[in-house]
C-alpha cells in the first residue's frame, strides 16, 4: 500500500489565476497619450490602450497584423535617451557628478525631475501613465518576501542591494542640488526604467560604459509580454523610427504582444514583478551542492574521479530539470555517478550515449527519484507551513511554489 507521504506528494495543487489588480484612472490617461504621440509626430498607427482581463492594461490591435509587419514606429524625438537626459537641465549635474552614474540611475533621476515640473514638462502626458506603483519584490514586506521560493532569496537580496545601492549614489547627486531624495519616489522611478525601457545602444561618454542601452519609448512601452510572441525591435535609422516587428499573427481587437526575452517566471517577476502559468521556459535548478550532497549521502564510489569527469565536461553547471524531465546534463550526472569502476573506464561513451548499461541505467534512476523526492518535499514544507495568500504579492508567491511544485512532479513521473 502506498504511504501517506506518497499520496502527499502526488496532491494536486492548483494554480489560482492571478489577476492583477486595475488602477482605472490609467484608461482616462491612455487617451491623452494616444494624442499627444500623434501631436509628436507618430505616423497613424495601429494600436490601442486598452485593460485586458487577464493581463491589465495592454495594447490592441485595431486592424489585423501579419507576420513582418511593424507594429508601431515611435520617432526618435519620443525616445527618452541618454542624450535627452544629458541634454536636460539635470544633465549637467549628471555630467560632472563621480563616480559616474549608470544610465539606468541617469533616466530614473529624470523621470523624477520631470515628474516634479508638473504640467510644465513636456513629456508630461507619458509620465501620467506609468503605473503609480510596481508589483516587483521591491514593493513587497519582510513578511511577504519570506514566502518567496528558498531558491530565490538569493537573487532577491541581489536585487535589493542593487536598488539600495543605486538610490544612496542617486540621494547624493540630489543632495548636491540642495534636495533631498526620498526612497519611495525613487524606487518608482528605478522600476519604471527597470520594466519599461527598450534596448537602445548609445555611447555614453558621461556615464558607466556598461548596460549604456536603453531608452524609454513612450506608447510603445504598453506592450506586454507573452511565451508566444515573436517580435523584433530595433532602430530604424532609415526613418529615424524605433520600431517593432511582430513574427505572429493578431486580429483585430486581439491584445498584441511583444517578446521580451526567453525568461522564466524568477526572472519575470524580479524584472517586471509578474509572472506567466505554464511559462515553457520555467526550470528548477539543480545545484552543484544538491549533487555533492546526494552523492555524500548516497556514498557514491570513486566520487572524486567522477566529479573531475563531470567538471572537465562541463556538466555540473546549470544543469536543471522542467516540465519536460531532467535536462541531458542531468541526466549524465546521473549515469556517471552510478557507473562501478570498470563501468567508468567508458565514460565518454556513457556521455555521447553509444554505452548503456542497464545496472547504470537502474540506478542513475534511483538517484534522481531520491533527489527530485527530496526537493519536492523541501517545496511542499514550505506550501504547506504557509497561511493561504490573502493580497496579490501572497499569490505571486504562492503561485512561484507551485510551479515548482509542478516540475518536480512532472520530472518525477517522467524518471519512474
Ligand atoms: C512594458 S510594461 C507593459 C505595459 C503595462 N502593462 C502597463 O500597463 O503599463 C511591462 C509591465 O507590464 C506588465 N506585464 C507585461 N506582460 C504581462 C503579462 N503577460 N501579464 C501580466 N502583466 C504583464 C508587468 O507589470 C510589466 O512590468
Amino acid at each position: 500500500m502506498k504511504g501517506r507521504t506518497w499520496r502527499k506528494r502526488q496532491q494536486k495543487f492548483v494554480t489560482k489565476e492571478l489577476v492583477k489588480p486595475i488602477d482605472h484612472t490609467e484608461i482616462e490617461e491612455n487617451k491623452h497619450l494616444g494624442k499627444w504621440v500623434k501631436k509628436m509626430g507618430t505616423k497613424k498607427h495601429r494600436l490601442q490602450s486598452r485593460i485586458f482581463p487577464e493581463t491589465g492594461r495592454g495594447m490592441m490591435a485595431l486592424s489585423n497584423f501579419s507576420p513582418g509587419d511593424v507594429i508601431i514606429s515611435l520617432p526618435f524625438n519620443l525616445l527618452i535617451t541618454a542624450d535627452t537626459v544629458l541634454n536636460s537641465t539635470i544633465g549637467h549635474y549628471i555630467k560632472s557628478y563621480n563616480p559616474k552614474l549608470s544610465l539606468h540611475q541617469a533616466l530614473a533621476l529624470f523621470l523624477l525631475f520631470e515628474k516634479n515640473k508638473g504640467e510644465d514638462s513636456i513629456w508630461w502626458n507619458y509620465l501620467q501613465t506609468i503605473p503609480k506603483s510596481f508589483t516587483t519584490v521591491g514593493y513587497f514586506s519582510q513578511e511577504e518576501c519570506v514566502r518567496l521560493p528558498e531558491r530565490l532569496q538569493n537573487s532577491v537580496q541581489i536585487h535589493i542591494t542593487k536598488l539600495r545601492k543605486d538610490y544612496r549614489h542617486c540621494q547624493k547627486l540630489w543632495f548636491m542640488r540642495g534636495l533631498y531624495l526620498n526612497f519611495e519616489a525613487f524606487q518608482w522611478a528605478w522600476y519604471a526604467v527597470n520594466s519599461r525601457s527598450v534596448y537602445y545602444k548609445t555611447t555614453c561618454d558621461h556615464l558607466e560604459e556598461e548596460e549604456c542601452n536603453m531608452a524609454l519609448a513612450p506608447f510603445l512601452d504598453l506592450l506586454n509580454h507573452s511565451t508566444e510572441a515573436k517580435s523584433e525591435a530595433k532602430f530604424n535609422t532609415i526613418n529615424q523610427c524605433y520600431e517593432i516587428t511582430t513574427g505572429n499573427i493578431f486580429r483585430k481587437y486581439d491584445q498584441v504582444f511583444i517578446s521580451y526575452g526567453p525568461h522564466d517566471n524568477h526572472k519575470l517577476f524580479l524584472e517586471y514583478g509578474f509572472i506567466l502559468p505554464n511559462n515553457p521556459n520555467s526550470v528548477y535548478p539543480i545545484t552543484q551542492e544538491m549533487i555533492f550532497e546526494l552523492a555524500n549521502q548516497e556514498k557514491v564510489k570513486h566520487f572524486s574521479q567522477k566529479i573531475q569527469i563531470l567538471k572537465d565536461n562541463n556538466l555540473l553547471k546549470e544543469s536543471t530539470c522542467s516540465n519536460e524531465g531532467v535536462d541531458w546534463k542531468l541526466d549524465k550526472v546521473f549515469k556517471i555517478l552510478s557507473c562501478n569502476w570498470t563501468q567508468l573506464q567508458n565514460w565518454k561513451q556513457i556521455i555521447l550515449g553509444t554505452v548503456l548499461y542497464l545496472e547504470v541505467v537502474q540506478e542513475s534512476r534511483r538517484l534522481s527519484l531520491i533527489l527530485l523526492n527530496k526537493e519536492l518535499d523541501k517545496t511542499l514544507q514550505q506550501i504547506q507551513s504557509q497561511k493561504p495568500p490573502i493580497n496579490y504579492h501572497e499569490e505571486i508567491c504562492n503561485n512561484l511554489l507551485l510551479e515548482d511544485l509542478k516540475i518536480l512532479q512532472t520530472s518525477l513521473k517522467l524518471q519512474v
